[in-house]
């Protein structure tokens, strides 16, 4: 059987042992093959190969559901699922999606991106399933990153508690997060993944007995109660704390022997009530730079195979945003030891796992548990320590009230640093960091910033650092500066709530904020060809606002443009609006953002042009606006 001619992953039926093992060696040549021309989630696929392979040939996918935790690791799921064809798509616009999609594929039961919600969603389609009298198998796959995660407990919790509702948990466990996994469930979970497996070991005892006399033959309900018991004294507390939480559990077994997996998954169909299924797998599996790095080769740009080194770009870089935080961070907190720099298993991602390096006592890695590194870093605040939460804008999603009910009703001094803030590109629409300005600006007692550039990026870095009257946030985009020269140190704090007049013009105010700053002076530049002078302000905070400043000057040129890379309702634009109209200056006013819609998998500056937030689409924009020049007479 040829991968390309699989279009439904029944056709794993019926196929002999020998046929499966060289489906999966297929499945992941064209893993490896597509990830390094193209780039993206490497590793957690290569680990999953065999258990999906193995899973899938003990399901009826015509009927039964399988709900993948994040999706990164489910790209032999969609080579399997008929997207092989178009696998080389990956990622890119209009392209195969980089985690599971409900729109995409039937066999796409439920769609993630943000870890620990699979078996949440898992229960919701059992309990469904008995409620409609149904009968299909419903299987949650969860790596043991995810499993860190506050939902995936509290889903466990429930469904431990449902002894009569059939769910399947697998457990892909590799002993990794994106960096090295953290906290006693790993560590609990790799003691277990070291011991005999728990149905070895209790099956072997039942063997035993059957040589004891007074056993017997005949079936005798005290003898088996007796067993059972002692099977579980006997047997190590392997699993022990799983089983005591409800589950049967299996394991741990080889994820990558074919033949354990599929026996072992066909037993534990067979139970009945919540199972739980360990299997141990080994991250990036059959390419042997990845099992070596775990962590670099988790995700990649397209790279040569044979070197594993990423194909080099052509012109140099300015550094990326999360270097520059990282750098910054780390030189302030050698001289301030109560800067304490937290992540949620986002250490590379962030840039902290510099400041780990270099001031280990100073730096914390949460897991997956952002709801609990923001109240962690309430705590820390409340004994004055000054506590850096770094996260993504879309994963702090997860925390919001914990930001709001533990940091800001008791105005803690927290400072949330915001990477990935605005458009992030592949990840698509559950990682754009879209609606920070929103859901972070109606929060009282909240002060809110973004940087220009990666030079201001630093003096802000100190401005939050200072500000201990309460809690600050700052946003900042995924990728590289623009190329503003850098301080090694010194750099100076800005005054909370004032912007800056970057430029000056008597015909129009553009008001931009962070990353579209330097879109703006783009534009004045091409609308001065157009004998239109633009005043352009450099915003810096939305919250406070500087409406000194920008108040008068709406006021006096009389045409007011606002530009921010996040949602329009309750974003930048917002805030200005509602600046104008509270204080009474009525004066046209356009506002570019992006709408009330998902912003999909694309490249950045594939997902700005379709939102015409390009300096010529803006340009165009505000001519015809506000000066009736017709359309495309923008020089581009
Ligand atoms: C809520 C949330 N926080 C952070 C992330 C970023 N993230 C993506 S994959 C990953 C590690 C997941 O580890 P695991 O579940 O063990 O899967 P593995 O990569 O080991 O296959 C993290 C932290 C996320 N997707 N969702
Ligand atoms: C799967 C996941 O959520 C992370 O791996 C994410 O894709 C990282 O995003 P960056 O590539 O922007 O760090
Ligand atoms: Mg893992």
């Amino acid at each position: 059987m040829h991968i390309s001619d699989m279009t439904h992953p029944n056709q794993l039926h019926g196929l002999s042992l020998r046929q499966l093992e060289d489906v999966a060696r297929q499945i992941r040549e064209k893993h490896l093959q597509t990830v390094a021309a193209i780039g993206g989630h490497l590793g957690p696929g290569l680990g999953v190969v065999e258990l999906t392979v193995a899973l899938y040939q003990t399901l009826d996918l015509d009927r039964d559901k399988v709900i993948w935790d994040v999706g990164h690791q489910a790209y032999p799921h969609k080579i399997l699922t008929g997207r092989y064809h178009r696998f080389h798509t990956l990622r890119q616009k209009k392209g195969v999606a980089g985690y599971l999609k409900r729109c995409e594929s039937q066999f796409d039961h439920f769609g993630a991106g943000h870890a620990s919600t699979s078996i949440s969603a898992a229960l919701g389609m059992a309990l469904a399933r008995d409620s409609q009298g149904e009968d299909y198998k419903v299987v949650a796959i969860i790596g043991d990153g995810a499993l860190t995660g506050g939902m995936a407990l509290e889903a466990i919790n429930h469904a431990g508690h449902l002894p009569h509702t059939n769910l399947m948990v697998v457990l892909n466990d590799n002993e990794m997060s994106i960096s090295p996994n953290v906290g006693a469930i790993s560590r609990y979970l790799n003691k277990v993944r070291l011991s005999d497996p728990v149905q070895f070991l209790s099956d072997n005892l039942e063997e035993q007995f059957k040589h004891l006399p007074f056993f017997g033959e005949a079936f005798n309900p005290e003898m088996e109660r007796l067993k059972e018991g002692m099977k579980r004294l006997a047997v190590p507390k392997v699993g022990a704390v799983i089983e005591e939480l409800g589950f049967k559990y299996f394991g741990p077994i080889d994820g990558h022997n074919l033949q354990e997996l599929i026996a072992t998954f066909k037993q534990a169909h067979k139970a009945t009530g919540p199972v739980f299924v360990h299997v141990a797998t080994v991250k990036g599996k059959g390419y042997e730079l990845a099992e070596k790095d775990q962590v670099g080769y988790h995700a990649q740009s397209p790279f040569n195979l044979a070197t594993g080194k990423a194909i080099p770009s052509n012109t140099p870089k300015p550094p990326s945003y999360s270097k520059v935080f990282a750098h910054t961070l780390t030189t302030l907190a050698q001289n301030n030891p109560k800067i304490i720099g937290i992540t949620a298993a986002m250490a590379t991602g962030t840039g902290l796992d510099k400041l780990q390096a270099k001031l280990p006592k100073q730096y914390i890695d949460v897991g997956i548990a952002e709801q609990h590194g923001v109240t962690l870093a309430a705590g820390l605040a409340c004994e004055g320590m000054r506590p850096v939460v770094a996260i993504y804008s879309t994963f702090l999603q997860r925390a919001y009230d914990q930001v709001l009910h533990d940091v800001c009703i008791q105005n803690l001094p927290v400072f949330f640093c915001l990477d990935r803030a605005g458009i992030v590109g592949a990840d698509g629409p559950t990682h754009q960091g879209m609606y920070d300005i929103a859901y972070l600006r109606c929060i009282p007692n909240m002060a809110i910033m973004a940087p220009k550039d990666e030079a201001e990026l630093q003096r802000m870095i100190v401005t939050g650092i200072n500000h201990t009257d309460g809690p600050i946030a700052m946003r900042y985009p995924r990728g590289n500066g623009i190329g503003v020269p850098l301080m090694e140190e010194g750099w100076e704090p800005l005054p909370i709530g004032k912007g800056e007049i970057l430029r000056n013009g008597d015909d129009l105010l553009l008001v931009a904020y962070g990353s579209m700053v330097n879109t703006a002076l783009q534009v004045a530049e091409v609308l001065r060809e157009h004998s239109v002078e633009a005043t352009v302000i450099n915003a810096r905070f939305v919250k406070p606002l500087d409406t000194e400043l920008i108040l008068p000057l709406a006021q006096r040129i009389g045409k007011v443009v606002t530009l921010e890379e996040g949602c329009l309702m309750g974003g930048f634009g917002s805030a200005v609006a509602e600046a104008l109209m509270d204080n009474n200056v009525l004066v046209p006013l356009k506002r570019f953002g992006v709408g009330d819609h998902l912003v999909d998998h694309a490249t950045p500056n594939e997902s700005k042009s379709d939102l015409g937030l390009t300096s010529p689409q803006i340009t165009e924009q505000i001519l015809k606006t506000f000066f009736s020049v017709k359309q495309s007479s923008v020089v581009s």
